[in-house]
């Protein structure tokens, strides 16, 4: 495939995988305007919706999971062109999303309401600092490396795509992993916590937790002693808790 295809083909996976954070962050939310949402969508019993709600979370878990392995990337690589691994990786993203956005069925009964204005503002405003060190988070990596668009130019250029660094900016100098804490912050920071939204926090915790050890075997490789030092300094998402000795 020519250049400039795949060049196409990576923008405008960014705009979809865009689109589905946006959506991400009013599910979660559960705003009246969401067609669906962690507390808005099909209906049946407890049961049954547990369990279709967990297998999409594993499955988001999953897809994010093996597609993020040096492993698996290598084998990809031989059936899709390399500059544009990433961009598939994340249509491939968005595709589970939209899954979970579709046929998440939310749970009867809340766990905790809290009625105090003043309080709700306070949660709001860390839900929003969740997902907003999230997005951060991106920029102080490489925003545009993490989103597949950074590969694809620099093949449409005939340029050698540059290896991955470490990068340790700002918030990386409290935690290793701020993107995950700010998607904990917006996960439980809720004044309404439903039980349907509590499955999705509870899941997705899980799955982060797990996909980290992953993520941390891969770094351990790719960056060897650096990273190790570094998970000797500096906590995992908690600054100064979860060093590793
Ligand atoms: C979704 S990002 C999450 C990054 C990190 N776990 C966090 O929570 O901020 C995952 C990608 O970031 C890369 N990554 C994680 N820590 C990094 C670091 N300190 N420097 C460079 N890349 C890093 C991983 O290799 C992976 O490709």
């Amino acid at each position: 495939m020519g250049r400039a295809p795949l060049m196409l083909i990576a923008i405008a996976s960014y705009f979809a995988f865009f689109g589905s954070f946006l959506y991400l962050v009013g599910w979660v939310g559960g705003f009246e305007f969401m067609p669906t949402s962690v507390d808005k969508g099909l209906g049946a019993g407890t049961a049954t919706a547990v369990i279709i709600n967990l297998g999409l979370i594993a499955l988001f878990g999953i897809q994010h999971s093996v597609m993020a392995r040096q492993g698996f990337k290598q084998a990809w690589t031989r059936i899709i062109p390399a500059p544009i691994e990433r961009s598939v990786y994340l249509l491939a993203t968005v595709a589970v999303l939209v899954l979970l956005f579709l046929f998440w069925h939310p749970v009867e009964g809340n766990l905790w309401s809290v009625e105090n204005e003043a309080a709700r503002m306070v949660i709001w405003g860390l839900f929003w600092i969740g997902w907003g060190v999230l997005f951060i988070s991106t920029w102080l990596l490489n925003h545009f490396e993490l989103f597949g668009l950074q590969q694809a130019w620099y093949h449409m250029r005939g340029q050698e795509i540059p290896p991955m660094k470490m990068r340790t900016p700002l918030f990386y100098k409290a935690v290793r992993h701020p993107l995950y804490t700010g998607f904990f912050i917006a996960f439980w920071a809720t004044p309404d916590m439903t039980y349907s939204h509590l499955l999705a926090a509870v899941g997705f915790t899980i799955y982060i937790v797990i996909g980290i050890h992953y993520e941390e075997k891969d770094l351990l490789s790719a960056f060897g002693d650096e990273y190790a030092e570094y998970r000797r300094r500096v906590g995992s998402f908690i600054p100064g808790l979860g060093k590793k000795a």
